[in-house]
């Protein structure tokens, strides 16, 4: 990822959760999962992981039987939001729904 990424402030983060409907914020991550079969979710990260490694961005990603939940936050900011995490999740909002996997909110994430 270019540069030192910026930090953003509370109200940016604010505006960026609205524009980013469905990821849910866990103090300085942000996490969204999505329901689908387990070897459907395997091929899914591996769609994630290459538009990963191109913009390199990562998301911690947890894989089960049902579903895969991703959760993002920027390591090189100290473990902080910056846009490249909300970047990030709109892209794979795309590419989850390319795979049909369907937006969900579990208790746990
Ligand atoms: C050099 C490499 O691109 C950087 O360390 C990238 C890798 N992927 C990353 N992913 C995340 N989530 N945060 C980072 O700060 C980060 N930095």
């Amino acid at each position: 990822m270019a540069g030192t990424p910026v930090v953003l402030t509370e109200d940016e983060i604010t505006e960026q959760l609205t524009l980013a409907p469905g990821w849910q914020r866990h103090g300085e991550q942000i996490t969204r999962s999505f329901a689908i079969r387990y070897h459907g979710g395997v091929a899914l990260i591996v769609h994630v992981a290459d538009v990963e490694r191109l913009i390199g961005h990562h998301a911690d990603i947890d894989l089960r039987w049902d579903h895969v939940r991703f959760t993002i936050t920027t390591h090189d900011a100290g473990h902080r939001l910056t846009t490249a995490d909300f970047d990030l999740a709109h892209r794979i909002d795309g590419i989850a729904h390319a795979h049909g996997a369907t937006p969900e909110t579990r208790p746990d994430s």
